[in-house]
């Protein structure tokens, strides 16, 4: 579509704008139609002053820079950007189903089907990047949105990096939620793509069991120490399936995490997710008979 042309430059007129799907940080983001082409998309509009303000600009560039250069299924497109005197502009997919957080704020909690589908669905898109050479570093609810199947996609790289680029400076996360840190990030020690391990093995936790396993009322202290002793307290409804994936991932020594590939062949996903493709499989063989 006229949407993916690299060269185009875009400009706010090229677009009707719709109603506010969501607010991060620095900005928001809109129901966008491109008005040539009647192509829908999410418009996240950003603030110069307060991207300045919090000295996120080169983050910003390497976010665009990063998934802009991706296509995945499981990861959000990033069509092109622009900006004007005060505001930055970039145009995302949409992702007809929200936010994926909301989902889980409103259900409290996911089935565990459900959850071994967005498990499978988050290691083949980190599959990808890591195949890429990049690490997301920010896996959790609030960065990951529903396409139309109810499919999950990565929907923020705002803490990417390609690897090989040394991190020396220690990240500014740490004025935010410290719940989906792993070890190495939290005692600020190098790190590479198995941080994105551990954030599975939370995110996954997090789906089974309504919060993250290490999460403390307002201390960070504590949820520091949780996390650095691996202090994991799984409970009883969780299925032993899921309680071994959990376990697999939250290790403190990154070279021990279970790798992606393993990750998809756990029983905890091959029982859920292959099901769901066994029982599509057996309707089209109903439908033969
Ligand atoms: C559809 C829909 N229905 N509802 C209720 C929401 C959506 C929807 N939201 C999106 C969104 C979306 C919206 N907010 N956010 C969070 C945000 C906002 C600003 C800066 C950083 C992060 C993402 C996107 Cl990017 C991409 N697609 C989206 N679709």
């Amino acid at each position: 579509n006229r949407l993916s042309q690299e060269r185009k430059q875009w400009s706010l007129s090229d677009f009707e704008i719709g109603r506010a799907l969501g607010k991060g940080n620095f900005g928001q983001v809109y129901l966008a139609r491109e008005k040539q082409s009647g192509f829908v998309v999410a418009l996240k509009v950003l603030y110069k002053k307060a991207l300045a303000d919090s000295k996120v600009e080169r983050q910003l560039r390497r976010e665009v820079e990063i998934q802009g250069n991706l296509r995945h299924p499981n990861i959000l497109r990033l069509y092109g950007y622009f900006h004007d005197e005060t505001r930055v502009f970039l145009i995302l997919e949409l992702a007809a189903k929200g936010e994926l957080y909301k989902e889980l704020q409103a259900q409290k909690k996911f089935p565990e089907e459900v959850a071994a589908r967005y498990v499978a669905q988050m290691a083949n898109a980190l599959l990808y990047l890591h195949g890429k050479r990049v690490i997301h570093r920010d896996i959790k609810p609030e960065n990951l949105l529903l396409g139309l199947k109810g499919e999950l996609k990565i929907g923020d790289f705002g803490w990417s990096v390609k690897t090989g680029v040394t991190e020396s400076r220690r990240r500014k996360t740490l004025c935010g939620t410290l719940d989906y840190l792993p070890p190495e990030i939290v005692e600020g020690r190098s790190h590479n793509e198995k941080v994105d391990l551990w954030s599975l093995g939370i995110l996954l936790y997090e789906m089974l069991c309504g919060n993250p396993p290490f999460e403390e009322e307002d201390s960070y202290e504590t949820t520091y120490r949780r996390i650095i002793h691996v202090d994991l307290r799984i409970p009883d409804h969780v299925s032993k399936e899921a309680s071994d994936l959990i376990k697999k991932l939250l290790v403190y020594k990154s070279v021990e995490r279970l790798p992606l590939r393993s990750v998809i062949l756990h029983p905890f996903v091959t029982k859920h997710v292959q099901q769901a493709k066994r029982a599509s499989s057996s309707s089209s063989s109903s439908s033969t008979r």
